[in-house]
């Protein structure tokens, strides 16, 4: 049996056939049925496993060439929802794939894999009448697959039928007394190591509620449906005005700003998000802007600096906040291809702003300039897996490692170019403690006393299960919200 750490990464061709024993499949009778929705489907997993692509954006180009050639609103919903359940729950799918076959997975040829794990994922999660799931499945196999192939496909998924979801489990996960973590990662289709990193954090931050029960709340939501949050941005917005083009929607847990899509709509129908004046935000990353323009500050407060500002949330947010307080904004960014969008992200802003693009770690500003600065420095993302099925599959422990030096350079930026007496907010959507708190530490270690810790918690008001401070840390399963992480410092020498 394959866990799913080990099963990842499907591009590499094994070059052999996908059929058994490659015999010739006798002559098809009738051409097969082209299903769009299951076509569609298959080509964004092969676009996410062969050339890294990312499903959230690969999906809608295709979904957009598609209703050219006249797919409907039904089976782009379809599409959408093979995609993405496929990608989350594939960890679990390979395990009970690789009990189905005669040889390790790592010997079946990726389209193969990418076919069976849609026809899995039918079979197994939605509420697809079986016969219906195998028999659409083979057809999509016969379209892009080719015959022979068609008929492994159709033995593996009859072979899948036999058990629900709750039996295959029962059969191929490891018993939790024996091994926890591997128990988990294929009940809940995460690596294993992240799995362990996840429970390594909840322990630090929750340790009266990161039992088994907890991790497996957060690794639930990491599986589940995101809903998508607008922000209404201060002084150009009103949360009524968003409400009124979106009466089904909901107001935010947290933020005053927030207004959630539970039973979907679209934000793009909404004219205040076409004037730039709203957008598309989680309420994680409303709440760390909203922290860092709340902290409290002696003396002026007038400059703000946002250092790693691609592609633009929450440099919107803070612009807009500072608008209101006749501060300006400061937006670096050190893609230029990402540069663009914080322009485009900031265009319209009633106050000041400059959007540059610069490399935080060699600032093109003056030491001690900034009343706030904000660094949302590049992480592993492991924050948001809900949004990002396939960045799980995707990232390495080593990747981890690597950000590390990059994250503590950006954080020591930006304490130099805050002034005596301001903030300095560091953010991740990660929440792996090497990524955070470890972060911070020795930040804090080596500034020599030119710091100090500020406590978040008041600055996120009615936000609960915070833990100890003075840093905060969110949870999908906890606040809805992707698992940011915020520290709050003020520059004290
Ligand atoms: C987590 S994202 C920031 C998200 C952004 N704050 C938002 O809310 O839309 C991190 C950004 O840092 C940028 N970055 C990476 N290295 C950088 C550096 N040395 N200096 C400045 N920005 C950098 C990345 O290109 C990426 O756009």
């Amino acid at each position: 049996m394959s866990t799913p750490s080990s099963t990842h990464g499907r591009s590499g061709s094994s070059g052999g056939p996908g059929g058994p024993g490659g015999k010739r499949a006798p002559r098809p009778h009738r051409r097969p049925k082209k299903d769009p929705a299951r076509i569609v489907a298959f080509r964004a997993l092969r676009a996410v496993d062969e050339r890294d692509a990312y499903a959230n954006l690969i999906l809608p180009s295709l979904l957009r060439e598609a209703e050219q050639k006249g797919m409907d609103r039904r089976d782009a919903a379809l599409a959408t929802e093979l995609v993405y359940g496929t990608l989350r729950l594939q960890g679990t799918y390979d395990a009970v794939i690789a009990a189905c076959i005669d040889r390790p997975l790592s010997k079946v040829d990726p389209p193969v894999l990418d076919v069976l794990s849609l026809g899995a994922h039918q079979l197994l999660t939605t509420r697809i009448p079986s016969h219906a799931a195998v028999s659409a499945t083979v057809e999509l196999a016969r379209v892009v697959l080719g015959d022979g192939k068609a008929k492994f496909v159709n033995a593996v998924l009859r072979r899948i039928s036999a058990h629900d979801l709750d039996a295959w489990i029962e059969r191929v996960a490891p018993p939790y007394e024996k091994d926890a973590e591997d128990h988990l990662a294929v009940v809940h289709s995460h690596p294993r190591w992240v799995v362990a990193a996840l429970w390594d954090s909840l322990g630090r931050w929750q340790p009266e509620a990161a039992g088994r029960a907890a991790v497996e709340e957060l690794l639930r939501a990491d599986n589940g449906r995101p809903e998508v949050t607008l922000i209404a941005r201060p002084g150009r917005a009103t949360v009524e005005e968003l409400a009124e083009a979106l009466p089904e929607a909901e107001p935010g847990r947290w933020s005053p700003f927030a207004l959630r899509l539970a039973e979907g709509g679209d934000p793009g129908s909404v004219a205040a998000v076409q004037e730039n004046r709203a957008g598309v935000q989680d309420e994680g990353s409303q709440l760390v802007a909203l922290a860092l323009a709340a902290a409290p500050l002696d003396g002026p407060d007038r400059l703000w600096l946002d250092g790693c500002a691609g592609p633009g949330g929450k440099a919107a947010l803070l612009a807009a906040l500072a608008a209101e307080r006749g501060a300006a904004l400061v937006a670096s960014e050190k893609q230029p291809h990402r540069a663009r969008l914080v322009a485009r992200a900031l265009a319209g802003n009633p106050g000041p702003y400059t959007v540059i693009a610069a490399d935080g770690t060699r600032p093109a500003w003056k030491s001690g300039g900034f009343d706030r600065v904000l660094v949302d420095v590049p992480c592993s993302g492991l924050g948001a897996l809900r949004r990002r099925p396939e960045a799980r599959w995707r990232r390495r422990p080593e990747d981890v490692a690597a950000f590390g030096p990059l994250q503590r350079d950006l954080l020591r930026s930006a304490v130099e170019a805050t002034r005596v007496g301001g903030v300095v907010g560091y953010a991740t959507c990660s929440p792996h403690l090497a990524e955070t708190r470890a972060v911070v530490d020795d930040v804090l270690r080596t500034e020599g006393g030119r710091v100090e810790w500020i406590d978040a918690r008041p600055l996120l008001p009615g936000v609960p299960s915070l833990g100890d401070g003075p840093d905060v840390q969110l949870w999908p399963h906890l606040h809805g919200t992707d698992a940011m992480y915020l520290a709050l410092l003020r520059r004290t020498a």
